[in-house]
């Protein structure tokens, strides 16, 4: 399975109930090219979640994976054979346990990002220093893209540049203070969105306006 941009927009669905998770999914799931699992819904309904809204949308696994080369084979063996098309991992831990995760992610045709400079405050600390080298690495090691802030568009144009055609997602949107559309102009090919839907009172009027902003 490959990512393929089409109404640019990813939903990070991360609520923590099982039905509220389906019916997300089931509305908005033909609409978006993703819709991406994170620890606090796969923590409360388990990994079986991913074949659920595997009915209704690609599935990407957002474990930001972070351990030694075999841990992370383990982790994206499991993630992948529970349907997951694509999966996270970080790029801080290095090139081999980045490898790793590509290695397990090639047997089974499936796509693994990796994140470079996250899109909170914190990202300042450690990750923004390293980012260029972290999107060198994850070009070396074979991942599909990166992940990217759309709360630092000018950062994003920098970051497209150093990451030639590799896919970037980028998180950050709306509840984060980043803007869709500056962030699709600034170089990303997808936008993550999370809170700004499906806290909406309406999630599926939310994602269409998203999807409205960010058609070329
Ligand atoms: O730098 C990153 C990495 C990470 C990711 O996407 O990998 N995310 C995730 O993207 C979503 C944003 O949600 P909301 O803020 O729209 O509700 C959440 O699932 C975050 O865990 C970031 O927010 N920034």
């Amino acid at each position: 399975m490959t990512l393929t941009p089409k109404s640019r927009l990813i939903i990070a669905l991360d609520v923590t109930d099982r039905t509220e998770a389906l019916s997300i999914a089931e509305k908005l799931g033909g609409a978006v090219d993703a819709i991406k699992v994170n620890y606090p819904l796969v923590l409360v309904c388990g990994l079986g979640i991913i074949k659920d809204i595997k009915k209704y949308a690609n599935v990407i696994a957002d474990f930001k994976v972070a351990d030694i080369p075999n841990t992370n084979s383990l982790i994206c063996r499991e993630t992948f054979e529970a349907g997951a098309d694509a999966i996270i991992c970080q790029g801080f831990v290095g090139k081999d346990s980045v490898k790793a995760c590509v290695d397990v992610a090639n047997k089974y045709g499936r796509e693994v990002y990796v994140v470079t400079e996250m899109s909170h405050p914190g990202a300042l600390d450690f990750l923004q220093p390293h980012a260029f080298e972290l999107v060198d690495l994850a070009f070396r090691a074979g991942a599909s893209g990166i992940i990217a802030p759309a709360t630092r568009p000018e950062r994003l144009v920098d970051i497209r540049c150093r990451a030639g055609d590799m896919k970037i997602l980028s998180p950050g949107v709306g509840a984060q203070g980043g803007d869709a559309r500056k962030a699709i102009d600034a170089g990303a090919d997808f936008v993550i969105v999370g809170r700004s839907i499906y806290n909406a009172e309406d999630p599926y009027a939310a994602a269409v306006n998203f999807i409205e902003q960010l058609r070329r």
